[in-house]
């Protein structure tokens, strides 16, 4: 490799401690793995303000600060580290009786921690992890961003899919149009529907969910659409819809796919001409709303099979946001599972102190069926279960091969000891977990020929995943 292709990594290390130094640049010299053509060259200051010019000065990729400082706090660095770049991933280097200082600096967008006494491999592991993480911000950082733009604070991910979904949900927002959110089950449709709204000029008004699958027989209009006094048996009064409850502000219709077909020509009704018509009721009633839907089915092929009305189709078919399965973004489940180790850790109100990387290598060779939200609910079990501040490779190879329907009854013994009714409870989740996780991934997540297989209605399937799949009390 010459010269002209070799590649500077460059990391900035605020630290005043000179045993510390010494320890990093050891761990830097004797552990730290590098890409080909690459070299990593450290540069050391003393002080947050100290570090703070050298990010000016230079090309930094990395920053590694104590949260102990002479002068400025290691926390006040962090924050205009980030105000300069924040793409520069920062790993905040505290003591046990820092570590809260530490998970703040987390939490205002630091990238890891590391707790002293240092172990040289845990170290390398962690600074090798922000670097590619770094190479990954540096590819983002290529392709030009809209100028201030909200930041997505419940909407997380890496990789150039998610990234792609963000840029597209800053688009849509600023145009008043219908937008339809295509992707597997689990892979954050609702929660990109919210993002849309919050970023609108509705964003005053409702947030309004429309489950298309969840209406009983015959309802469904009323629902939909109101009723007015006398409509039929039982309407004693008139009632608004699901529709116009959302007004002036977004109605997200979610699993559209699912709606009857008779109802269809009325939706587009509503999308078209902004009219709802009540049951029972002669008159049309306007409704000024941003509409948002979402599906997990092919549309088209639902046109082609006689089940979605073409029209409505090519209406929606316009705005279109396709969201990558979890399996197809990989660079995202180390991202999005230490954000779920803390979100559990501090839920359990357990001490985490973060994810080995084998189990890292685990989560990201498995397919993820139930996509974001299974890698929640694993992520879940596993704070759940740990024993001690890290999740392990262990851990995460056993819940994968149970959520695989792998691993017979192993898991259940994690319930034994508990009194029956608890213990039933678990168990009885547990499996109902597996089973749909087991049916989705047969079916690529296809959720009509899951149910199909497993010989239940779809409206009936969709019910057990939302409450098994879906935030696990
Ligand atoms: N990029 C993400 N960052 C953080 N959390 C996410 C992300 N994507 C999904 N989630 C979480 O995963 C779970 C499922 O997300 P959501 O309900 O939005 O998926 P969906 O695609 O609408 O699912 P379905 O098709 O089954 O209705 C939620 O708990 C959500 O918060």
């Amino acid at each position: 490799m010459n010269a002209t292709t070799e590649k500077v990594f460059t990391i900035l290390l605020v630290e005043d401690n000179g045993g510390d130094v010494e320890m990093f640049l050891r761990t830097v010299e004797d552990e730290l793995p590098r890409q080909d053509g690459e070299r990593v060259e450290l540069v050391i200051n003393a002080t947050g303000e100290g570090g703070l010019k050298r990010l000016h000065e230079q090309q930094i990729d990395l920053v590694i600060t104590d949260v102990r400082l002479p002068g400025m706090s290691g926390i006040e660095f962090v924050r205009q580290v980030q105000e300069f770049d924040r793409l520069i991933p920062i790993i905040v280097i505290s003591w046990v009786d820092t570590v809260d200082t530490a998970l703040d600096a987390v939490r205002h967008g630091a990238f890891d921690y590391v707790v002293k006494p240092f172990e040289k491999f845990n170290l390398a592991a962690r600074i090798h992890r922000a670097m590619r993480m770094a190479d990954i911000f540096a590819t983002v950082r290529q392709k030009p961003q809209p100028r201030d733009v909200m930041p997505f604070k419940d909407l997380l991910g890496v990789s150039p899919g998610i990234t792609g979904v963000k840029q597209a949900i800053q688009r849509v927002a600023t145009v008043p149009t219908t937008t339809l959110i295509v992707g597997e089950t689990g892979t954050g449709k609702e929660l990109i529907a919210k993002a849309i709204h919050e970023r609108s000029a509705e964003r005053a008004g409702p947030f309004q969910i429309v489950d298309c699958t969840s209406f009983a027989e015959g309802t469904v209009e009323s629902e939909l659409f109101g009723h007015v006094r006398g409509a039929f048996t039982g309407a004693v009064s008139d009632r608004k819809g699901l529709i116009e409850a959302g007004s002036q502000g977004t109605v997200f219709l979610d699993e559209i796919g699912e709606l009857p077909l008779g109802l269809q020509a009325k939706l587009l009704r509503v999308l078209e001409e902004g009219e709802v018509r009540a049951v029972g009721s002669s008159q049309q009633r306007k409704v000024s709303a941003r509409f948002i839907a979402a599906t997990n089915r092919n549309l088209m092929e639902k046109v082609k099979d006689g089940s979605f009305r073409k029209d409505l189709f090519f209406r929606l078919n316009v705005m279109v946001i396709h969201v990558p399965p979890l399996r197809e973004r990989t660079e995202d489940i180390p991202f999005l599972a230490r954000h779920f180790i803390q979100q559990f850790a501090n839920e359990f109100g357990k001490y985490m102190d973060g994810i080995n990387p084998s189990a890292i290598t685990e989560l990201v060779a498995y397919a993820w069926p139930g996509n974001v939200r299974e890698l929640r609910n694993v992520i879940e079990r596993a704070v759940m279960l740990a024993e001690g501040p890290e999740i392990g490779q262990a851990e995460i190879a056993r819940i994968l091969r149970s959520s695989n329907g792998e691993g017979e009854w192993e898991v259940f013994e994690d319930y034994l000891h508990l009194p029956y009714a608890k213990a039933k409870e678990k168990v009885l989740e547990e499996f109902n977990r597996r089973y749909l996780s087991f049916k989705l991934s047969n079916h690529d997540g296809n959720v009509k020929q899951a149910a199909s297989e497993a010989g239940v209605p779809r409206s009936y399937f969709h019910e057990i995943m939302r409450r098994y799949l879906k935030d696990m009390e």
